[in-house]
């Protein structure tokens, strides 16, 4: 009873959402506004007519596949599995399929995204093994949907520092991350000088995928038409020149600083490359394969436009830190780079008896045995959650800042496992002996909407259709009681998968 009155009222909030967005007026550009946001770049007037009605336009997500799932073909011929050309592994979504509605999207086989978004992972060559085995940090990265790319690319002895500053935006990217199946990442909310003052000289990438004038989020409705206004423009570039000063200094020497944002402005993307060219001595990192993307005015800058690349737009560039003469002598960091800051780990203090009691109950014997006496991971009890940190995971993990892959969490007295710990890919060595149950389609469907599901075993397990992780349930030996976190819960609307996996995961 009480919750259809809730259910109800749910609706009619987003009812009254919909309407004021189906009546706002869209907003309109004028040839002159348009070649004014983009000075010194010139077009021809009929591109500057297209790109002000394509800025008003809302273009599709596409799906970022999770590299370890991408489709071999498509079911539907009718719907050819489009790629976005500068990044090969999305592909467009098939006509009338409800992706964000699809057991697909809930097991985490891809992520939806505006192809312009995709532009930075390619400057960063996350689709190719470049960055695999390297250490990592997006700087501005929640909601996280490029750093979940890059952690995928890290593969399984990279590593990905995740910061956000704004701490109300830490939940969706730990969510977003833990459903990449990885435990390779640690998050922090540090403001980028402070960062830089803590970890300087670490990483061997830096993602700033920069707060920005969203002058490409127009067409979603997400921005104001003052994206275009000068002040605004001007007071976005300031913001960005102090946060890229702090990832050169969290870069090593030799490191690469991918640079990105989703306005059209010059003074926020080709201005603070010759910026950080002329004052943070970075040099152009030319990318293979994106010379149909180059900017009109600097090396090593790349743009994709709403009117040309059916994307919301996007800016991407690539600059690397030099090796100065005397660090050359000794560290040869492009081969190596900094495993000597690697270091194994292992839980430092007890957990708390409660914790500990249910960390066994559903991980089972071997991660607490494991994690404290071998070189298998550091496992962290705080307050509220416990942490257990991939294995060879760098030592400054250690520091009370990071935040670390999520395995149980407290309400009340009382604890139990988180649902990032479910997510982790099946083989996840914290997870291994965990109790799992597979569902078909009618009670994975279930499951998803906050059902329960059918099963004789007892105690927390794992459910999982087709092999894909979803969430936890508490059983009785009869029925297994939903755990799925309310924000992870989605009414599907689609079973069948038009594409075709060649492996299961
Ligand atoms: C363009 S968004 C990042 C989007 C994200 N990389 C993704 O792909 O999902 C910019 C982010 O920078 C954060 N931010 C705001 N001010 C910042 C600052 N001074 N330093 C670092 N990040 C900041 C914002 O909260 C926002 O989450």
């Amino acid at each position: 009873m009480s919750r259809s009155r809730k259910g109800s009222k749910k609706g009619n909030r987003r009812s009254a959402g919909a309407k004021s967005s189906a009546t706002r007026r869209p907003l309109e550009f004028t040839v002159d506004q348009m070649a004014a946001a983009i000075a010194p770049i010139e077009l021809p007037v009929d591109e500057l007519e297209r790109l002000a009605t394509g800025m008003t336009q809302r273009h599709p997500n596409v799906l970022r596949w999770r590299r370890d799932r991408l489709p071999s073909e498509t079911v539907s011929t009718d719907s050819p599995p489009h790629c976005v050309p500068w990044y090969p592994l999305a592909t467009a979504i098939p006509d009338g399929y409800p992706a964000s509605r699809s057991i697909g999207f809930a097991s985490g086989d891809f992520y939806l995204q505006d192809a312009g978004s995709l532009l930075a992972l390619a400057v960063a060559k996350a689709d190719v093994s470049w960055l695999r085995g390297k250490v990592v940090c997006d700087l501005c990265a929640a909601p996280g949907g490029k750093a979940s790319g890059l952690l995928e690319a890290v593969g399984d002895d990279g590593f990905l520092l995740a910061n956000e500053p704004i701490q109300s935006r830490l939940a969706p990217l730990a969510f977003n991350l833990a459903r990449s199946g990885s435990d390779r990442y640690a998050i922090s909310g540090q403001d980028p000088d402070q960062l830089a003052e803590k970890l300087p000289g670490v990483f061997d990438v830096v993602l700033v995928d920069a707060p920005c004038s969203g002058q490409a989020l127009l067409s979603r409705g997400r921005q104001s038409k003052g994206a275009i206004n000068e002040s605004m423009i001007a007071t976005n570039a300031a913001r960005q020149q102090r946060i890229l000063s702090a990832a050169e200094r969290l870069l090593r020497p030799g490191g690469t600083l991918v640079y990105s944002t989703c306005t059209f402005a010059v003074a926020e993307n080709e201005d603070q490359v010759s910026w950080m060219t002329s004052e943070l001595e970075l040099q152009p990192s030319p990318v293979d394969g994106l010379a149909s993307y180059q900017s009109p005015l600097i090396e090593a800058a790349y743009r994709v436009w709403p009117h040309r690349d059916s994307c919301a737009g996007a800016f991407a560039a690539r600059l690397s830190k030099p090796i100065a003469v005397e660090d050359n002598e000794e560290a040869s960091f492009a081969e190596e780079p900094w495993m000597l800051r690697r270091g194994i780990l292992q839980s430092e203090q007890p957990l708390d008896a409660s914790c500990e009691e249910l960390v066994r109950d559903v991980y089972g014997e071997q991660p607490i045995i494991d994690w404290a006496e071998h070189d298998a991971g550091f496992l962290r009890q705080r307050d509220w959650i416990a942490e257990a940190f991939c294995h060879n995971a760098p030592e400054w993990v250690k520091q009370d800042w990071t935040i670390g892959p999520e395995v149980a969490y407290r309400t009340g007295q009382t604890w139990k496992p988180s649902h990032a710990g479910a997510q982790r890919n099946v083989g996840n060595r914290f997870c291994q002996s965990v109790e799992r149950i597979e569902l078909g389609d009618q009670d994975a469907v279930a499951y998803l909407g906050g059902g329960t599901v059918p099963t004789g075993h007892r105690g927390w397990a794992i459910v999982q259709h087709a092999g894909r992780p979803l969430g936890w349930v508490k059983a009785d030996g009869r029925i297994g009681k939903n755990h799925l976190p309310a924000h992870a819960r989605i009414q599907v609307q689609a079973t069948e998968s038009p594409w075709v996996h060649a492996t299961s995961p």
